[in-house]
């Protein structure tokens, strides 16, 4: 898993060594987690949507969860909507959340459909209130208040945690051979929107369907140390004190937690990796050349 690749790799390079492992996720879901950082480079954007589209034929399952931070928030300042974010999640008020539904399960969600369909493959955009996939509960968090050290309650507003996953629609559509395209935006059983982040919902998916892989692709290598170096591999209890010290901060704090979530429901590996590198996907599932990091149990 932690060979390099000598230099960029070329498509057709990628395709050569990939082809004679592609057997091994045969009829296994995969859940990939698409961040917003990792879609602003076009190119890269038709590499994964390529790669998606030959894992579902040769037999894999993917299952797409898509963020969308970076594209939320050019939205908000458009419209002149301050946003703050505390511990990686954006506190969400009434009209942010309204925002967040409309560039998350609108444009956001239907241009990755784009993007499979014109590679050949056949995608279905849903988010979290479809067939009541994802329902959702308001998030609770607490910090350390600095001036009298005492442990207070945060109100995120309409941030929400997935609380109930019924997996019946996701496996209807995989039956039908579609690709799901899912948006993490769901509904409280008292029907108010919540806004979930990306990870978080990705890690309810992966652990309610019981994914023989996860990946969550970002816009850096992986965990990296103080030093900015790449943490090959990490295991549950590393991760806990890398946060502890303040070395995962901000957006990898809810990655990193979506990787304990989904290895104590039985996920297998969880990787996080660069969805900026041509075929980030192919290369991490079918060939050696795993790059990232491995969060193991
Ligand atoms: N130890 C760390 N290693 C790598 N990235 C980190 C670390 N701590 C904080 N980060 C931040 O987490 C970001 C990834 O999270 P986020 O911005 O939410 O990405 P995405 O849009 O892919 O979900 C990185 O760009 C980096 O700024
Ligand atoms: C509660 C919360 O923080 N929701 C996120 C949802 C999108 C997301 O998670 O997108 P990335 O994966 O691109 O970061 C937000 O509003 O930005």
């Amino acid at each position: 898993m932690t060979d390099k690749l000598p230099s960029a790799p070329v498509r057709a390079e990628v395709l050569v060594q990939a082809l004679p492992h592609m057997q091994r996720y045969d009829q296994e879901i995969v859940v990939i987690k698409y961040g917003g950082h990792a879609m602003g480079d076009p190119a890269a954007a038709e590499d994964f949507a390529e790669d998606i589209v030959l894992l579902e034929q040769s037999g894999v399952k993917p299952i797409v969860v898509h963020g969308g931070g970076p594209q939320i928030g050019r939205m908000l300042d458009k419209l002149g909507i301050k946003s703050t974010f505390e511990g990686g999640l954006r506190v969400t008020d009434e009209a942010t959340v309204e925002v967040v539904e409309m560039v998350l399960a609108g444009s956001i969600n239907k241009q990755i459909v784009g993007w499979i369909s014109g590679e050949g493959g056949r995608a279905i955009g849903l988010c979290g209130k479809d067939g009541n996939m994802v329902t959702a509960r308001k998030a609770v968090r607490t910090a350390v208040d600095p001036a009298s050290n005492e442990e207070r309650e945060l109100d995120l507003g309409f941030v929400g945690e997935p609380e109930v996953v019924d997996r019946a629609v996701l496996d209807a559509v995989l039956k039908a051979e579609l690709i799901p395209v899912i948006a993490p935006v769901a509904a409280g059983a008292d029907g108010q929107t919540y806004n979930v982040n990306a990870d978080t919902f990705a890690g309810a998916i992966a652990g309610a369907m019981n994914a023989k892989r996860f990946l969550l692709l970002t816009d850096v290598p992986g965990v990296l140390d103080k030093d900015r170096n790449l943490i090959p591999e990490l295991t549950v209890e590393d991760c806990r004190r890398l946060i502890a010290d303040g070395t995962i901060t901000g957006g990898m704090i809810p990655k990193i937690e979506t990787c304990i979530y989904a290895i104590e429901r039985g996920v297998e590996a969880v990787v996080i990796l660069d969805g900026k590198v041509p075929h980030a996907v192919l290369l991490e599932l079918f060939t050696d050349y795993g790059a990232g990091t491995l969060v193991r149990a």
